[in-house]
């Protein structure tokens, strides 16, 4: 699979594989960081005195430290990486630019470390996700802009007829991010990181939370989803289990996901019809995510027997069966009924980490094992076993980690809705119900803790293939663009 053939017209120079490796290295290192951020908020949710009183340490200013870490440094240093390793591989071409890249690279890694400052700091805008403040979504939108450059410029210079759906995935999510990143943060500043939303009351919600939707469904789904496309048939060695659903799932996914927004706000002021259209969608939502998950998981047809043997399959087949959990239970939560009563309660916690913990960061893992010996002229990663020992920790975390979550929050909405039969009275005090997660908080932590302890494992085992590849690495030719190739 890896020979290097010259049939067709011989090499035409080599991939840029140093951008690629950088993210991935960055995506290890934010993912330990963004990892730790997390678990010492659910530290201080158990323990609130760890907190030490300093202002920057407070809950309320880690926690979106926590998800911009997790989300747009470790997630998205995984998928600058992979996109642009898959482009390269799947166009037969070299990135369009070495400079731009570079470019995206170091302005990526300046705007993590913006944030890092930034947040425990107190400057946010107090929109979920999009808490930077105007000078850094500025920088956000230029970088955007070059990586979108870089990416359809590679595919416009491409060697092949054929746009791999891998592409296809990789291209949607950053199209979609630029109009949502932009459109969300409309705003006019007030000061150098103040600034006031151009929007109000319920359109400025609705505007929210079709961003907030949409960067779970293009940036934590639809990208990830072109990493399946690409590093599932790879590692398994067959070809993707039906290209035709591959197409399919491609349309149905980005036209339906962009209207469930409002499951975000049920039960507001949002006007009814908005509510019931987001339930609608969310519920047709189930049908795509879960054919693109079966394509996935049906690609290791005839060749099940590498799940025993090989981690890196582990890893990326468990996700999918998160996503499928995570897509399956957020259609329920869309129903009004069930939002009722999962809405403020760690239910929803549960919900995002089964998606976040189970799909994203499993995917990404797998990915980054995948991809790292072939950008280090290696035959495998230092230690298979690390692998496998990385995936029993990363998985009985996050199942300790959702199951608390899940018990903790059908529990709360349960108890903050009983009434008593005979007065109509509440038959819980708030106080009682925190009492009663308490217990919970610390699984959780213990989950979290796992998934921590694994990411260090991860950690050590890509510093000692750098350390073992020393010198050995060189640039890779560009594959010649024959009929075989053209589906690699
Ligand atoms: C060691 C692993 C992790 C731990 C211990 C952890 C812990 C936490 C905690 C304690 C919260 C706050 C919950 C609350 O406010 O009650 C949280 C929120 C969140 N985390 Fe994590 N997390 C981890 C990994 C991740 C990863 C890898 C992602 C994404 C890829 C992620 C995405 C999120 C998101 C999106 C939220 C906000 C949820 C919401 O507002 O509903 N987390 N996390
Ligand atoms: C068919 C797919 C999905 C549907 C219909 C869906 C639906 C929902 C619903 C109804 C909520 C709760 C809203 C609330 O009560 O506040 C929610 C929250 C959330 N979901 Fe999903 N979900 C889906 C898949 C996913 C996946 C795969 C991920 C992660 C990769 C994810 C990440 C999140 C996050 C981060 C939140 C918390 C938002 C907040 O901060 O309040 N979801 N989702
Ligand atoms: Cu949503």
């Amino acid at each position: 699979m890896r020979s290097f053939r010259r049939s067709g017209g011989g090499p035409v120079g080599n991939y840029n594989d140093k951008v690629v490796r950088q993210f991935a290295v960055m995506t290890v290192v934010w993912g330990v960081v963004g990892m730790l951020v997390g678990v010492l908020i659910a530290a201080q949710l158990y323990f609130p005195a760890l907190n030490f009183n300093v202002p920057w340490l407070t809950f309320g200013r880690l926690r979106p430290l926590h998800t911009n870490a997790v989300i747009f440094a470790f997630g998205g240093c995984a998928l600058f990486a992979t996109s642009l390793y898959t482009v390269q591989r799947t166009c037969h071409v070299r990135l369009l630019s070495d400079k731009l890249a570079a470019f995206v690279f170091w302005g990526w890694q300046l705007i993590i470390v913006a944030a890092a400052i930034s947040l425990p700091l107190g400057y946010t805008q107090g929109k979920e996700y999009a808490e930077l403040e105007w000078p850094i979504d500025i920088a956000i939108a230029i970088v955007w802009v070059a990586y979108a450059v870089l990416f359809f410029g590679t595919i416009a210079k491409r060697k092949v007829k054929h746009i791999y759906v891998a592409n296809w995935f990789y291209g949607a999510y950053i199209i979609t991010i630029a109009l949502l990143h932009i459109v969300n943060n409309l705003s006019i500043p007030s000061g150098w990181m103040t600034s006031y939303s151009i929007y109000s009351g319920s359109v400025d919600a609705m505007v929210q939370w079709w961003y907030g939707h949409n960067a779970v469904g293009f940036f934590l789904t639809t990208a990830f989803l072109g990493m399946m496309y690409y590093f599932v048939p790879k590692q398994a060695g067959r070809p993707i289990y039906s290209y035709r659903l591959s197409i399919v799932h491609f349309w149905a996914l980005i036209a339906i996901y962009m209207w469930a927004g409002p499951h975000h706000l049920m039960y507001t002021a949002l006007p009814d019809w908005a509510q019931s259209l987001g339930m609608v969608f969310s519920l047709i939502l189930l049908a795509p995510s879960w054919g693109g998950a079966i394509n996935g998981i049906l690609t290791l047809s005839g060749v099940w027997h590498k799940l025993r043997t090989d981690p890196i399959l582990k890893f990326l087949i468990v996700s999918l069966s998160f996503y499928m959990m995570s897509t399956f239970e957020g259609p329920m939560m869309s129903i009004k009924t069930v939002n009722s009563l999962s809405h403020y309660t760690d239910w929803t916690i549960g919900h995002v980490h089964s998606g976040a913990l189970g799909w994203v960061a499993m995917i990404s893992i797998g990915s980054i094992y995948a991809m790292l010996p072939r950008l280090l002229n290696q035959q495998q990663m230092y230690s298979v076993k690390l692998i496998d020992t990385h995936f029993w920790l990363h998985t009985i975390g996050v199942v300790v980690y959702i199951a608390s979550m899940w018990i903790a929050g059908v529990m709360q909405g349960l108890m903050w809705r009983a009434t008593d039969p005979d007065n109509g009275t509440l038959v819980y005090s708030f106080v009682e119900s925190l009492n009663a997660t308490k217990p919970y908080y610390l699984f959780r932590l213990g989950g979290g803790l796992i998934v921590l302890s694994g990411m260090f494992v991860m950690a050590w085992n890509v510093f000692k293939t750098f350390q073992q590849a020393r010198g050995a690495i060189v640039a890779q030719p560009v594959l010649p663009a024959d009929a075989a190739d053209a589906r690699a």
